[in-house]
């Protein structure tokens, strides 16, 4: 069952893994693909925009020119010089004249007398303009034209000139509307005049169907310059993009789900790990000398549990205990930690029964009814005295004041001595500690570490050290660095210190070695004294 889940989380996490980043290509791709593909249409309704705008203003400035000079005589052979003029300076008009009712009576291209047609008017415009969208002359037959026109005057345009663009991409649908009127004045291919409902103030794009759709409406006339792209050029651009960035969103993909599968598999197997370690005794102890800081004297150590990786590697207890306490494996490894201190230590404690050994016991061993027989049981194999152990249990595995009492009771009437180990990091209150039997309270190194900084935890080691005065508690203060430490200890009464100032945590041999060597030199000393 748990391999079933183990193997559907894998498979969730590699789907999420992988597909998660490449849905986030995708979704980028297409992103990038509309924002290109926007401006792109943009910039045509921009340039269609533009063009009708010049093509209305060459309109208004010629038939306003010709109303305020030829009104009077519009025929008359000056007229149609201006008109010719005109016709010659414009690059959006192909003719203009004078026009009553449906017809020009003379203009630009057909002279003084020559008469066109030209039908009726399509729209008038709120300007005024009369707009005739479709009209044909007999000298262009195959072209149609408009007729821009007012105050009798009206001007013939070409209908391809205002959106004569994009020409290299001809399935652009191109469109010059009018806000007045729902036929387009000019398009070229597909246009929907309703999209002209979807314009905001200025402009827009959006997609339609099969349409990428720009709008832009014009600052001066109450025109709109349609683009309308088939939308495979969003495909297309959007294909373009995904072939640089879905590759990479996979790469980031399987690198991320590799990473997740590692640290989880990591995770998940560390307990397992743990376990196998248990059976195969990989564990070792290291000790570090407990010092009187009155005497120098190294009086005990605290042993210091490691674990040797069948790779070599050495894994520190801060990060295996308290995967042995999450999965009940704490009291197992407790007894290893037992067996070992006796096989160490050998017949070495029976031969020094005043010196310590400090064990670091966890709140589970702490409640264990077999803590106490397990603990006797091995210290009997080695002819040990209870009086060579101090039991050490953080104030957490105090918690329960009920069974706190009990076991410190319980190991006390046996002999052995109890500390309570970091102390200054739980909650203990004065009269909770009171209420129990301990003989050391061992500082913790953060307080230590603060003496003399100016810190605001600098001041706790003192209330610590009164505290523990008055309660008639021996202090081992843990983690002393340097000389001044050491001295402020002393100086203010704290009986036992360890730390990296006497000595880093060492097989029980390099112990033992160098207990001997000082037992030697002191022997000498006396003995030259
Ligand atoms: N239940 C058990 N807990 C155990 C056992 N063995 C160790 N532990 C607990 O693991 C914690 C980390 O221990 P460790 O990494 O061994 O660190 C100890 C010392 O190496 C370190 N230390 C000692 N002196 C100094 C110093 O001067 N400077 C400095 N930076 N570090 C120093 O302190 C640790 C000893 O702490 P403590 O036990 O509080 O005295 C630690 O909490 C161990 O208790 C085990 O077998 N069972």
């Amino acid at each position: 069952m748990k391999k079933t889940i183990a193997v559907l989380m894998t498979l969730l996490v590699a789907i999420a893994g992988i597909g998660l980043p490449i849905w986030v290509a995708i979704e980028e791709s297409e992103r990038q693909a509309f924002k290109a593909e926007s401006a792109h249409a943009l910039g045509y309704a921009r340039d269609v925009t533009m063009r009708a705008d010049e093509t209305g203003d060459q309109v208004l400035s010629a038939v306003g020119r010709l109303v305020a000079g030829h009104k009077a005589a519009p025929c008359a052979p000056g007229s149609i010089d201006v008109m010719r003029q005109i016709d010659l300076a414009s690059s959006y008009i192909q003719a203009i004249g004078h026009v009553v009712g449906d017809r020009m009576l003379c203009s630009s291209i057909a002279g003084p007398s020559g008469v066109l047609e030209l039908g009726p008017v399509d729209y008038v415009t709120d300007g005024g303009a009369e707009i005739r969208r479709n009209v044909r002359f007999p000298f262009a037959p195959r072209d149609s034209f408009i007729v821009i026109g007012r105050d009798g005057f009206a001007a013939i345009l070409h209908k391809r000139l205002a959106i004569d663009t994009a020409k290299s991409e001809p399935d652009v649908a191109l469109a010059v509307l009018s806000l007045d009127n729902p036929v387009p004045i000019i398009a070229r291919g597909y246009i929907d005049t309703r999209w002209i409902k979807r314009l905001g103030s200025t402009q827009a794009v959006f997609v339609d169907g099969a349409y990428l759709v720009a709008l832009v409406r014009s600052e001066r006339y109450r025109t709109v310059g349609v683009a309308a792209l088939p939308v495979h050029y969003l495909n297309g651009r959007s294909a373009e993009v995904s072939t640089r960035l879905v590759p990479a969103g996979l790469v980031a993909g399987v690198v991320l789900t590799l990473a997740i599968l590692y640290l989880g598999r990591q995770q998940m197997s560390l307990p397992v790990a743990v376990k196998t370690a248990l059976r195969r005794k990989e564990f070792f102890l290291e000790y570090q000398p407990l010092v009187d800081l009155r005497t120098g004297r190294w009086v005990g150590v605290e042993a210091l549990m490691r674990w040797r990786r069948p790779t070599g590697e050495i894994v520190m207890p801060d990060l295996f205990i308290p995967i042995a306490e999450q999965n009940g494996l704490i009291v197992r490894l407790t007894q290893q930690l037992l067996e070992m201190v006796a096989r160490d230590t050998g017949a070495w404690l029976s031969a020094h029964p005043q010196f310590h050994i400090g064990i670091n016991v966890a709140p589970a061993d702490f409640h264990s009814s077999g803590f106490l027989d397990n603990l006797r049981t091995t210290l009997r194999g080695v002819q040990a005295a209870p009086g060579n152990i101090i039991v050490e249990v953080t104030e957490r595995g105090m918690l329960d004041p009920v069974v706190a009492r009990q076991t410190t009771g319980a190991l006390r009437r046996h002999g052995f001595a109890v500390a309570i180990d970091d102390f200054g990091t739980g909650y203990s209150s004065l009269s909770y500690l009171e209420s129990l039997e301990v003989d050391y309270l061992k500082i913790d190194r953060s307080f230590i570490e603060a003496i003399g900084t100016g810190a605001p935890t600098s001041q706790v080691v003192q209330h610590i050290i009164r505290m523990a005065n008055d309660l008639g508690l021996q202090m081992i203060a843990e983690g002393i660095e340097s000389q001044a430490q050491a001295d402020f200890l002393r100086k203010h009464g704290v009986q036992y210190g360890q730390g990296w100032l006497y000595g880093k945590s060492v097989p029980f041999a390099e112990i033992v070695r160098q207990l001997e060597e000082m037992e030697e030199s002191a022997a000498s000393f006396a003995q030259a004294g």
